[in-house]
């Protein structure tokens, strides 16, 4: 996408905004505009990739995706799994056709576990360094979309599952107060590190966040909408026709304005990341492989395990 300072550098006279206007009519930024009137061998056009974590359906008269996330048991998010998903959203970024995206997870009762604990417990710190790029990757590649993206949030989503989500751009979540968000990293005995706390604080603000990330608060999807962390909440079975209804929403407004908008918003809080990658790796990495963090791991796991017994 072209630079927010290039993009803000022109001007707009009454008929530049005119033009910009007719434009965008035709074009939304630099994808093209689905026609409303659908000819014969344009109607019921969608297509469906699938890897095996991730599958994809877009619907090529809305322009709009479904990525359902299918790691079995919780979509704990693996090196592997982030690989898929990051290839997933690449080829949807440069897909023209595609200008929506929802995610959503095809596993009952979970939207995505967070990041795979596994991957950072009893690993080489050249492994965990791989793992983190890849982290950071995902997020990157969120955060940044040029397409709108709401998460479809159909179970819980704890800590790098929240994190997922909160890079959308809106989030619904399914009334089932089964079902819990939030950055609960602190509970594990580890620190969310700037860039998930600097998303956080854009969608909920300083005050809550210092309480939610030092408490390490999972909320329950009515206490979620009350603070900001999801945008609505909505019955299970009407999570993603809602997101449907966002999305489209989302989408009539004119892309290139919307796309510049939304860059100028997220811009600052990319750079800083950007900026700082090897060492934020290098500080995940001495981090996480520190004794104490791998007995708090340990003892987080055999919580989970005893939970089940
Ligand atoms: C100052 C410097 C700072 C630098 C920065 C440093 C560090 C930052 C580091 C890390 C940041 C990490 C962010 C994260 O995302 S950590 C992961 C946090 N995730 C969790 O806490 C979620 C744990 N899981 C659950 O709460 C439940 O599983 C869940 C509610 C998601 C689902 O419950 P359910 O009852 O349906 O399923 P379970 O029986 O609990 O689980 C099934 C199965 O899956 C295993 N599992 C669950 N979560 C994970 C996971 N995140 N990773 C790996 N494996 C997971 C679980 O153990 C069960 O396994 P099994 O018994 O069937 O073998």
């Amino acid at each position: 996408m072209m630079a927010v300072r290039s993009c803000l550098g022109v001007k707009f006279g009454v008929s530049g905004l005119l033009s910009q206007l007719t434009s965008s009519t035709r074009h939304h930024g630099s994808r093209p505009c689905v026609s409303p009137i659908l000819t014969p061998q344009h109607r019921n056009t969608s297509s469906s990739s699938t890897s095996s974590k991730v599958k994809v359906d877009l619907d090529q008269n809305t322009g709009v995706a479904v990525m359902h996330m299918q790691s079995p048991p919780v979509n704990s998010l693996s090196l592997d799994f982030i690989t898929e998903l990051c290839i997933s959203l690449e080829k949807l970024e440069m897909d023209k056709g595609c200008r929506g995206l929802i995610i959503t997870s095809s596993q009952p009762k979970v939207f995505s576990a967070g990041l795979d604990i596994l991957e950072m417990y009893g690993k080489s710190p050249e492994r965990c360094g791989e793992f983190w790029k890849s982290v950071q990757e995902l997020w990157l590649k969120l955060y940044s979309s040029n397409m709108v993206t709401i998460a479809a949030v159909n179970g819980s989503s704890p800590a790098g599952g929240c994190l997922m989500a909160l890079t959308c751009d809106y989030r619904i979540m399914a009334d089932n107060p089964a079902y819990s968000i939030g950055l609960n990293e602190t509970q594990l005995g580890i620190v969310a590190p700037f860039w998930f706390k600097d998303t956080l604080m854009n969608t909920i603000g300083l005050r809550n966040s210092e309480m939610a990330l030092q408490l390490g608060l999972l909320y329950k999807p009515q206490d979620a909408l009350k603070v900001g962390l999801v945008d609505q909440v909505v019955p299970e079975d009407q999570v993603l026709p809602a997101a449907v209804k966002s999305v489209n929403k989302w989408l009539a407004v004119p892309e290139h304005a919307r796309q510049i908008t939304k860059s100028m918003m997220r811009k600052s809080t990319i750079d800083r990341l950007t900026s700082n990658r090897e060492a934020d790796i290098q500080n995940f990495v001495s981090f996480i492989t520190r004794e104490s963090i791998q007995k708090s791991l340990r003892g987080y796991m055999e919580l989970l395990k005893q939970k089940k017994a």
